[in-house]
């Protein structure tokens, strides 16, 4: 039977994942904000604004319509920005048929809670928590659209639930792995943002890869402390949703998050580079709601925290390398045998 699939949300990495799973037979009800976004993507045209010159799979119908989107959706995957997320759930609560499982691919906290997104999904829409699960990996959605070869996590308690996901994107050019630690790969995909944003400072100001393998590597000491001490498990970080997704974003000229950090590593203001852009930055929302949960379990996140203070407090990105190099000497593992209790 032909498994019916909404994606709400026709950004960048809506509307590839909408078209994977149309590559796999799936029915799939494409939902914009804009209807003339839905109109160019129904005449042929692609989504040219978040994804110029990349075909879509042709059996990919868009609405500007949630009622037409959800009627009689199998799985509804929620592709909006972190911070429209709590104002989407609601506002489409009532048209979630009542057997749905959700999906998010989205890869930050939801801002007005400070949760992450599977459980602000799971309460909103009083779902059984197997029914939320989450999709996250080295998944830049051009590349993707473009049908490179890629990988995915699909991350949830129910393996069942998770099998069902995996079966509508899995194709021969996007490999699908499930896992049941829903919060390492929540964890992984948010961090990850913030390290970025550090990477992409780093290029800003003209360092090397010397300087880039180490805010890859110290972030993954981060993201595993803060992940391990959040209940997930080690060996998540060390996948596609942790270090893979770290090395794809840090080192991508297609990464939004680096990019800021790049522009901001030039002296650039921040405001002036957002305004710049049509796409999100989650890491820029994201950083202070991380390091506030980092603190609340004593977990030290310094590349995070320094983040959040060049994007937020003024830092200036040459302090903060100086401040991160100057810290006091540590073992290479530190914090995390304790984090993992
Ligand atoms: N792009 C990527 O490569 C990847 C992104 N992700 C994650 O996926 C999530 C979605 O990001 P992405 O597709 O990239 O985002 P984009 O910035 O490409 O697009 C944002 C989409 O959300 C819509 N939107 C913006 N504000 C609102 C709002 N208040 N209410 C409803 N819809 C809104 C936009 O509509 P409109 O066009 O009308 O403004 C647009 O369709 C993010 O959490 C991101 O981190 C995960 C993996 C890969
Ligand atoms: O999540 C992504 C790749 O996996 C996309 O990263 P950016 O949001 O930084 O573009």
């Amino acid at each position: 039977m032909t498994t019916t699939v909404a994606v709400m949300g026709a950004g960048s990495w809506g509307t590839a994942f909408g078209s994977i799973c149309a590559d796999t037979g799936a029915d799939v009800r494409l939902w914009a904000r804009r209807p003339e976004v839905a109109d160019t993507i129904n005449a042929g045209l692609g989504n040219p604004e978040y994804l110029p010159d990349i075909g879509l799979n042709e059996a990919l119908r868009a609405t500007a319509d949630p009622d037409e989107a959800l009627s009689g959706a199998d799985i509804v995957v929620l592709a909006v920005p972190s911070h429209a997320l709590v104002e989407s759930l609601a506002a489409w609560h009532a048209l979630v048929p009542r057997d749905a499982v959700a999906v998010s691919l989205v890869k930050g906290i939801a801002l007005d809670t400070g949760r992450w997104a599977s459980e602000v999904i799971r309460d909103a829409w009083d779902l059984p928590d197997g029914r939320a699960v989450v999709a996250s990996g080295p998944n830049l959605a051009r590349e993707c659209a473009q049908r490179f070869p890629s990988g995915t996590v699909v991350a949830g308690p129910d393996e069942a639930v998770c099998a069902r996901v995996q079966a509508i994107c899995h194709t021969p050019w996007f490999r699908v792995y499930t896992n049941p630690d829903r919060t390492g790969v929540e964890v992984g995909g948010a961090v990850k943002n913030a390290i970025a944003l550090a990477a992409g400072m780093a290029d800003g100001m003209g360092y090397g890869e010397n300087t880039k393998a180490m805010l890859l590597t110290r972030g993954l000491a981060e993201m595993t402390r803060l992940g391990l001490a959040l209940g997930g498990r080690a060996m998540t970080f060390a996948g596609l949703a942790g270090m893979g997704d770290l090395v794809a974003t840090c080192t991508s000229s297609q990464s939004r998050n680096r990019h800021v950090g790049e522009q901001l590593g030039r002296g650039r203001p921040l405001q002036v580079i957002i305004d710049e852009m049509n796409m999100v930055a989650e890491g820029v929302k994201s950083s202070p709601a991380i390091a506030g949960i980092a603190r609340d379990h004593d977990v030290e996140m310094p590349i995070v925290e320094h983040v959040v203070r060049v994007l937020h407090d003024g830092l200036d990105p040459q302090d903060m390398a100086v401040a991160l190099m100057g810290r006091s000497p540590k073992s290479e593992f530190h914090g995390m045998e304790e984090a993992r209790g």
